[in-house]
């Protein structure tokens, strides 16, 4: 079970600190949206590497971007741990999943809200998570959505016929009142942005966050 807060919902101006403060979550999750696969703009590659030299836990970064193929790999040579593109949005997913894994990063699809799961399926044989998206991309703060759920037990129950080290993200709306049908229905990692820095101390969103998690983990 672990917690990757946000930084979406963090303060732009002080990021190195707001890092800090989740120093005991597992994974620092960070939101690369380019204004045309969503219709935002956060940040890019130049901020990440800065971010990559302060952060006292490794990067998850979530590229809500067109081309991956072309845009993805770098941000694992910058270091970032664990790199997902989505599905919607590779021409190539193979050669992209290995491009980014020969950099020594974990590989992750992820899927919007109206994306089946099973045409993918086969590339579970490629990547190391997969990301159920439970708001549509490209905003903090959105309510969850419940109807996910169904995904998140399909995508585990492939997971664990597939074996392997596979993960299984939600990312969107998750809150103490949310994430235990995360859990439950098989998730075992969780991104939560407002819910930890909107929060009057993010450590401890993240301490009760994980909890809940594995109170209610299979
Ligand atoms: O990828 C995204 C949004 O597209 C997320 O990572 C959000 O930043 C999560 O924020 P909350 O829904 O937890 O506030
Ligand atoms: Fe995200």
């Amino acid at each position: 079970m672990q917690i990757s807060p946000s930084i979406l919902s963090a303060d732009f101006a002080n990021l190195e600190s707001e890092l800090a403060a989740i120093s005991n979550a597992d994974w620092a999750h960070v939101d690369v949206m380019d204004a045309h696969f969503v219709p935002n703009l956060t940040l890019g590659l130049p901020i990440v590497e800065s971010l990559l030299r302060v952060s006292p836990i490794p990067i998850d970064c979530h590229l809500m971007i067109e081309d991956p193929d072309r845009w993805a790999p770098p941000y694992a040579e910058a270091g970032a741990k664990s790199v997902t593109f989505h599905i919607e949005a590779a021409k190539d997913p193979v050669t992209l999943a290995r491009d980014i894994r020969g950099q020594g990063a974990r590989a992750s699809m992820a899927l919007k809200p109206g994306t089946a799961f099973a045409p993918y399926e086969e590339l579970l044989t490629e990547v190391d998570m997969v990301l159920v998206m439970t708001v549509e991309p490209g905003f903090g703060g959105q309510s969850f959505m419940a109807d996910q759920m169904p995904k998140v037990e399909q995508v585990r129950q492939a997971v664990r016929k597939h074996g392997g080290d596979i993960w299984v993200q939600v990312d969107g709306g998750v809150s103490a009142g949310t994430i235990e049908q995360c859990a439950e229905a098989g998730a075992d990692v969780f991104v939560a942005g407002s819910a930890v820095y909107g929060a009057h101390e993010a450590a401890s969103a993240v301490d009760e966050l994980r909890e809940l998690a594995l109170r209610h983990s299979h």
